[in-house]
Parts: C-alpha cells; structure tokens; sequence
C-alpha cells in the first residue's frame, strides 16, 4: 500500500553484515514534485534517497525503501500477519522471536523451525505431546506438534493419506524434527481416550511403535557422517510412511531413501568422516570380533583417515555401537546377521587399503597384496580375478575381445567403485529389510491411511557445485513448485469460496526449469546420452548443453562467462554455476562387468543376499525409469544407459517422480528449518545466512505470491472488536457487518489512501491488501493514545468502578489460571469457564491457554504475559489480557493488570487495587497497550488461520 514516508515514517535500510538495519525519515522535503528523504539508520548514519511526489505512491517503486511494521506486530507469530510483509520484516520477525528463545515461527501454513543449536527441553518434555493432542493448530503456540498434530486430524477427518515435507539446508535441523514428529506419533495419546496407551503409561510404546523409532540409529550409523555444516549430517533423503489402521493405530512403516551419497565411502574431505558405522565399529567391537575382521585403529584405514577427523566432540561411538547393535536388534535383525553385516564392512576397510602400484603407464596388483586376500577372503571372492579385474579391462566388440592396461589412476577408481557399489548394497538390504519387518504384506493390507514424512536436503549452492548439489537442487525445483501450487490453489480458492471480486493471477512458475534438466532432450537426457558413450566425456557433455541451451535458447540456462568446463542453471532460488567435472563417472556409477561377475561367484552367502537386495531395488529402479513420464526419443532411453545398467541422474529423476506422485495424491504440511550460523553457535542469529535460507526454501517467494493478493483477512467480528474505537459509539452495533464497513469508510476516509481497492468484502471475511492493516493500526494507536490520556486524569475510584462493573455483570473466565484468578477475586464458581467459553467459542474465536513472551520494548524489564481472560460486553466478547511485569514488582507485588478497549483496569484483587493508588507511570501505559494490541493480533490471525 503506497505511503507518504512522512517524518517519523520507519523503513528498512539494506546492510551487508546484518541484511537490513531499521532506519528512520528524519526529514522529508518536498519541492514542486521533487522530494528528498533524509533517513536516520539505527547505526547512527544518515542515508538521502531522492525521488518524485508520484513516484511515492507507486507501490513498486524499489528506489524506496521497505516500510517496518508498527514494533507491536514486529515479532507476530505468523508472518502472513504481518501488515508490510517484505524481506525484511519477515527476517526481523524471525530475529525477534530466536532472540525471545521462540524457535517456531508459522507463515501461513509453513511452520519455521530456527536451529537453536542448544538443548530447548521444555520444547519436547514428554507432556508436551499431550499438549497438543487434539487441539487445533490455532490454540497453541507454533511447534513441530501442531503439525504433526493437524496432519494426524486432517488425516482422521478426510482419511486421506498426508505428507508433511520437512526440507532446509545442512545443518538445519531436518532430522532432529523429523525423529520428533515421529516420536509424536508414537506417544501421541487421543484426548478422548486417555490412559489407552500400552501398560497406562502415558508415552508408553508398542512394539511397533519401538521399531519405527529405532530405524533412525540405524539409518543414522549407515548413512550419516560428519561434515563441516553438521556432525550428523544425512548424506541420503528419506521419506518414511508412518501406516495407520482404521483404529488410527500405528502398524507399520515403509522407508524409501534417496540418492545416498556414495563417494563418501572412499573419500573424505578435511575434517569430515565416512559413514558413521565404520568409527562404531572400530571402536565398539570385541577384542574376538577385532582379531576376526581384522580391525586396527581408524588411523590406519585409507578409507576412514582422509578427513583427519577421527572423533566427533561429545560423542562416544563404542557407546554409539551398541546404539546400533540394540537399534538393530529391535528391528529384527538377529545378532548373526549383524556380525555379518560388520564382517562386510570390515571387508571394505581392507579393500580401501589394498595398495596398486604405478609402472610408467600401467598398474600393478599382486593377487597376494595383504589387505587384498584380507578383502577377498572375507568377500568370498577370488583374489586372483579381482586383482586382474582392477588393472585390466576388457572391450567385447562383435568380432574380440580386446584387453587394456589400466593406469593405476583408473585402476584405484575401479577399486573404490566395488566397495561403493557394496556398501550402498549394504543401505539398500537394510532398507529392505526394515521394509520387509515393518511393512508386510498383512500390515500393508491392513493400512488405511498413513503419514509420510520427508526429510530431505534442502536446496544447496557452495563454491563448488557438483552431480549431487545438481540432483538436489532439481528435486528441490520439483518440491518448490509443488509447494507453490499448493500455496497458490489454497488461496485463490480461499477467494472463490468469499466470492470476492478477483482476477485470477499467475505466479512464476518453475516449469521452464525443470523442463530444462528433465525433459527429453534436457541436461538429464544428455547426461545420459554422454554417460553411454565408450569415450563420453564432462567436457563433450558441457560441450553439447551450451550448443543447445546457450544462446538465450532458454532463459534458464547460462554459459559461463570464464571456464569451458561449467554451466549454470538459473533456479528458483537462485543461479548456480555447476562443474561438470566427475559428472559423467557419478552418473555412470558403474561397476565393471568382469567385476559384478567376481561378486555374483562369492561364496558368502550375505553377499549374495546383499546382492540381490540390490538387484532388487535396481531392477524397480529401471522399470520407473523407463516408466518415467518423459518419453524416449528414438535411439535414447531415459535413465537407461545403452547397456541399459540404469544410470544414476535416471534413476533420481524416476524416484523423483515416482516420490511427487506419492505426495501429490496426500495432504501435504510444511517445515522449513533454517540454520541461523554457520558455526552451530547457539542462539546466534545471522541476518544475511537466514535471508537466503528463506529465499531457498521459498518462504520469501511465497509472501510475495500472498502480496499479489490479499494477504491478511479477518472476520467482521474480529475487524470489529479490533477496530471500534475508530467510529463512535452510536456506530456500535450487533449488526457486525454494518460495523466493519463503517469502520472501514472512516478509516479510509481519514486516510490518504481512499480507494477502495484496498481491501474485498468477502462472504465471512475481510480481504486487506499488504499494508492496509498497518496503516489501521497507525489510527487505532492515535486513538487509544488519545484514550490513555484521558484515563490519566482519572481518579482510583472510576478504575475501582470499572472494576466493580465487571463483578456484578460481566461475566468471564480464565482459561489456567482461573481458580487463581477467582480466588483473589472472590468470584462464584458459577462465572466459571465452562459457562463463558460456549459463547466465545460460538463466536469462532480460538482461546489460548499458554503464556507468551513478548517483545517487552519499550520497558525492557517485562517477562511473560499470559493473556487468560475473556470479558464478555455486550455483543462483543473481547479477549484481555492479565499479564506479570517485573515492573509492577516494583509497584509492590506481582500485578494482575487488564486493559479494557481504550482504558486500563488496574489489579484484580482488592488488595491489590488499593495497592494501586498511583496511576501507572508513562512507560508501564504503554507497555500495557501494547501488549493489548499485541494480544488481540494473535487471537486475530489465529482465528483466521484455524477457520
Ligand atoms: N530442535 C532442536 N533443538 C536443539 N538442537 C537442534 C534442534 N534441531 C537441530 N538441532 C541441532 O542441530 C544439529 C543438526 O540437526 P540435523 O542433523 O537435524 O540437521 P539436518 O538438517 O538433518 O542436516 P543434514 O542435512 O546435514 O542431515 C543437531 O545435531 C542438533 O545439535
């Protein structure tokens, strides 16, 4: 909504280290249709910023800065309430709550998880679970809960399976939230039905339930490492379908993983780790089990000692081991198996240090080098062929065989691609196994519903960007726009059902983009038509995607200004330059065939199962591959290289696919974890590092689609009760319609801005453009101003007045505090809740029960305020708020304080109002409006969003 940047107007002002710094007009000359604004930064400097009287009015006018939000809606529970909903107000908004120790932030239907990096118990103490059991989302205070709470109710209402999507980048706080939602569902008991749980023991699991949780030790040991960004970090996505029956009890799971990064098993960057499990191992074994495998020290293992990073603070892995071991154990998978398990990892260890010697052109490995029998023996493969397999290789064309040398280069390569190939077997059998325990056919049979959730990397851009960071972020291309969709399709049929006035508008869909990497003659497709070529190489790949993506051919797709050997894909989020170095052998992910058949001829039977597991899994690789939607063109097979071994970009687009499918067909639910620092402090908050994480995760993109709308809506009712002080009394009527509207025409009437396209009568609801509430909120602070003062000049008596009319007629309820608040006030049981809450209810409102904290500016001593208690007046039932300030403490004990429209009711007790005989001071008048203001907001959107 256009503004007049008056003085004292509040505007934020870009900045490098903090992202944006409040600033404020300090002066505004305007001369003929010229104006020059001198604004007064929070840092103390002066920025000008000159521009024309029209250009002022124009809502797009970038030249101008965005506008702050009055300080009171500053730290609002929901973005999607906030009145300038821009950049920076959304990252204040953020900023504000971290730093009151609130972690959860909602916008719209998104719930904001901020990384605290620091234990927050009283978040997930086991009663917590309960306390959102049952409860709309609206009535609590944002938590991982509430949405875990209103998929599990959504589901129950509809029965229709749900999603809930929970992306951010490294280090975020993924799958911390997802193991909480997980445990919620597991120990969340129904309301109605209380003490159901196994042994009455609230919290208490079934067995089923014990198995779920402990797939994630062990999905952890085999597919987490330490990175720099995180000690735990997931190197695979995971979407796991929590399977309920008709008695909404939990039977089963299904697990299904996703691009499990592979090249960790061999190589390590600094400070980083391999797989946990390996470290476990080492650690944790019998003296036997060492002697067996041949275990030594981590340091002594190629394949463990790259990264230089063998420990990890805080953590024990022998103590971890028998975490996995147990983990294991509950999820049936006898002990034998596991010493097979290790034995097959031990094998690896030995395979990373099998030493191949350089000759001038060639390679060389004696059957007999130590950690190679070592190797074979426990592989049960021969080590004769192995070692001839490493350094040789063969061409089979229609007429010979040709046999090459292998240089010692290649030749290590081969060897790390047999271990990788083995281990991501390894993943896939556990998989599997865990599938087949957790999901049989009688459970699957059984299953009505079920719950999926997706823990899955978020969008990633580094100095270097890679295959991997090309997959992710192209699944987060398709996450992104099913994300838009949905947000989209809710609110313009949300102004269907209103029947508002409105033009269907576009927002910037991501089509194009993933046109570009999916289609048929995309960079996938030619990946793979490079990746099948005998002499296919990264630079012809890079080669071919600038013949036929470059030259503005799409406008996603660049060619690097320097390098022959990189491209750049414009996403959503923001461009990457990818290397196309490795991208063709990561893709091909290919073991040689000469040594496929050394492992099918191995006579450890674990292998072999192994093996076949993954046989398994990539043979329904390649049937969804070649199911995929895009169709082949002639001579090119999506997904399938030319020897049809599926290759690796093929089989992540057809799971890909095949994912959005899944969750397109369910409801799908919303957290974005955002990582506030880089390094893992706890509670330190840096501006810039969330803006582009809000960016990433689309949070920014969908406030501007809100923003293109009506982003803020409130029901008659609740515009009315915020806003009738903005008319006379005579105006005050139960016909709420009428009022609203009379409101509405003063308000706007004073204004400026006259124009009615600021705001739609709806059916049930008002629609405001971004910026109207703002500009309401200006009028209604001018208002109870005027109303603080006079309340001033009055004596103790009228408070004590105001007071007695709220005993005899008024009725009310606490929520809480109730026999607290009765016992002071000497109230009969009869005002109680149970009578008072129906009409409030009828009203659509929700009641909250919980304490809040609020932003305490200006008086920087105030803690918590609860808001508890309901007054009914007249027609309007109005929420108020009883609230403990350190402040009062020093006005002799801890106050009870209400605010009634535009006057202040002072102590509850009597005792406490004769206390009272000094009228409040400056500071603590304003405070108490504020918290007024601030109450009523939250009460507002919530409402909205509940309805
Ligand atoms: N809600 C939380 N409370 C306290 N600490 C948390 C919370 N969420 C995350 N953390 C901390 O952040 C670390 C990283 O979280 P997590 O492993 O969930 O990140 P991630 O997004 O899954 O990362 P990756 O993509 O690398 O797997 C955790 O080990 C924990 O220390």
């Amino acid at each position: 909504m256009a503004h007049n940047y008056d003085v004292g107007t509040r505007a934020w002002q870009p900045d490098p280290t903090e992202g944006w710094v409040a600033s404020e007009v300090e002066s505004k000359n305007v001369q003929g249709d010229k104006v020059k604004l001198l604004f007064r930064l929070a840092n103390g400097e002066e920025k000008t910023i000159e521009t024309t009287v029209a250009a002022l009015h124009d809502d797009n006018n970038a030249a101008l800065p965005p506008l702050m939000n009055p300080a009171i809606l500053e730290a609002s529970d929901d973005l999607t309430n906030l009145s300038h909903l821009n950049e920076p107000a959304v990252l204040q908004a953020i900023r504000l709550r971290y730093s009151q120790k609130e972690i959860y932030t909602y916008s719209g239907i998104v719930l904001i998880a901020t990384n605290p990096f620091a234990r927050v118990d009283s978040l997930y103490v086991p009663g917590m679970v309960q306390v959102y059991a049952g409860k709309q989302r609206s009535s609590q205070a944002p938590h991982l809960f509430a949405i875990a709470e209103e998929a599990f109710a959504d589901m129950l209402r509809d029965n229709k399976n749900q999603t809930i999507v929970v992306s951010g980048e490294s280090g975020a706080g993924k799958t911390v939230s997802a193991k909480y939602i997980m445990r919620y569902f597991s120990t969340r008991e129904s309301p109605d039905q209380p003490g159901n749980r196994a042994k009455g023991i609230a919290d208490a699991m079934s067995e089923t339930e014990e198995q779920i949780l402990a797939t994630n030790p062990v999905m952890e040991a085999f597919g987490n490492a330490k990175t720099t960004r995180n000690d735990n970090s997931s190197r695979f996505g995971k979407y796991i379908e929590i399977m309920f029956d008709k008695k909404t009890e939990i039977i089963g799971a299904r697990i299904r993983t996703y691009l499990l990064e592979r090249s960790r098993l061999v190589f390590q960057p600094l400070k980083e780790r391999n797989y946990h499990v390996f470290y476990q191992l080492v650690a944790g074994a019998t003296e036997a089990e060492r002697q067996e495998w041949g275990l030594l020290p981590v340091v002594h293992f190629d394949y463990l000692n790259q990264g230089g990073s063998p420990v990890i603070e805080g953590w024990d892995d022998k103590v971890e081991f028998d975490a996995t071991r147990q983990s294991l154990t509950t999820i049936g998978v006898s002990q034998g198996k596991q010493s097979q398990i290790f034995a097959l990892l031990s094998a690896l260890l030995h395979l990373g240090n099998v030493k191949i010697t350089a000759t001038r052109t060639d390679s060389v490995l004696p059957p007999t080098e130590p950690s190679l029998v070592k190797a074979c023996q426990m592989l049960g493969v021969d080590a004769g062929e192995f070692a001839k397999w490493t350094v040789k290789k063969q061409l089979i064309t229609r007429e010979e065989r040709i046999m090459s040398n292998l240089t010692q280069q290649q030749a290590v390569v081969v060897r790390d691609s047999v271990a990788k190939f083995i281990y991501s077997a390894v993943f896939d059998w556990l998989v599997e196994n865990i599938n087949a325990g957790l999901a049989t056919e009688e459970v699957s049979n059984r299953a009505t519903t079920f719950i999926g959730v997706l823990d899955i990397y978020g969008f990633e851009h580094f100095i270097k960007n890679s295959f991997e960071q090309f997959c992710i972020n192209y699944a987060n291309e398709k996450l992104q726009q099913e994300f838009n969709q949905h947000v989209f399709k809710l609110e313009q049929e949300e102004y269907l059902r209103e029947e508002i006035d409105w033009t269907f508008i576009d927002f910037s869909d991501n089509q194009p983009c993933i046109d570009l990497i999916e289609a048929k003659l995309g960079v996938l497709a030619l990946l793979d038509e490079e990746s099948r070529l005998p002499m296919g190489s990264d630079e012809q790949f890079v080669t071919k995607l600038h013949h036929n993506f470059a030259n503005d051919k799409s406008k996603y797709y660049k060619k690097p200004r320097f390098g022959k050997s990189s491209f750049t894909v414009c996403h959503y989020a923001i461009d990457v330059t990818y290397e196309s170095d490795g991208f063709i052998e990561k893709n091909r992910d290919t073991v040689p065939d000469e040594h496929m058949e050394v492992l099918r001829e191995s006579s450890n039977p674990f292998l072999a199962e192994v093996l076949e597991a993954a046989s398994v899994v990539r043979d329904k690789d390649a049937l969804t591959a070649s199911n995929a939607k895009a169709v082949p063109t002639p001579g090119r097979r999506m997904g399938v290289a030319a020897n049809r071994k599926p290759t690796l970009g093929g089989i992540f687009k057809s799971s890909l696919i095949e994912l959005m499918h899944t969750i397109n067909s369910t409801d799908v639910h919303y957290i974005r974890c955002i990582k506030p620092n880089e390094s893992k402090e706890s509670w330190k908050f840096e501006g810039p590092m969330v803006l582009s994480q809000l960016r990433a995760c689309g949070v920014l993109e969908t406030v501007r689609i809100s923003c293109a709308g009506y982003p803020t809506r409130w029901t008659y009712e609740e515009f009315a009760l915020r806003y009738y002080m903005l008319v006379p009394s005579q105006s005050w009527t139960s016909a709420i319609r009428e009022m609203a509207n009379a409101i509405l025409k003063k308000a706007l009437g004073q204004g400026t801005n006259r124009g009615l396209d600021k705001y739609q009568l709806g059916l049930t609801k008002i629609f405001f453009r971004a910026g109207m509430l703002a500009f309401l909120e200006n009028l209604r602070t001018t208002r109870l101003n005027e109303c603080a003062v006079m309340i001033q000049k009055e004596s103790t008596v009228q408070i004590l007045q105001e007071k007695s009319t709220l005993r005899q007629g008024t009725r009310y309820c606490s929520c809480k505090r109730w026999p607290e608040v009765s016992k002071h006030d000497n109230m009969p049981k009869k005002y109680g809740k149970s009578e008072l809450q129906q009409p409030y209810r009828k009203s659509g409102a929700a009641i909250r029960t919980r304490s809040v904290s609020i932003r305490s500016e200006p008086i920087s001593s105030c803690s918590k305020v609860s808001p508890k208690v309901f007054f009914a007046d007249g027609n309007l039932w109005r929420q108020e708020l009883a609230m403990q300030s350190s402040q009062y403490r020093g006005h002799g004990g801890r106050g009870d304080n209400y605010v009634r429209g535009g006057s202040i009711v002072k102590r509850l007790s009597s005792s406490r109002v004769c206390g009272e005989a000094r009228q409040p001071d400056e500071a603590t008048r304003h405070y108490v409006k504020r918290l007024e203001i601030s109450s009523r907001f939250r009460t507002s959107w919530r409402t909205r969003s509940s309805s």
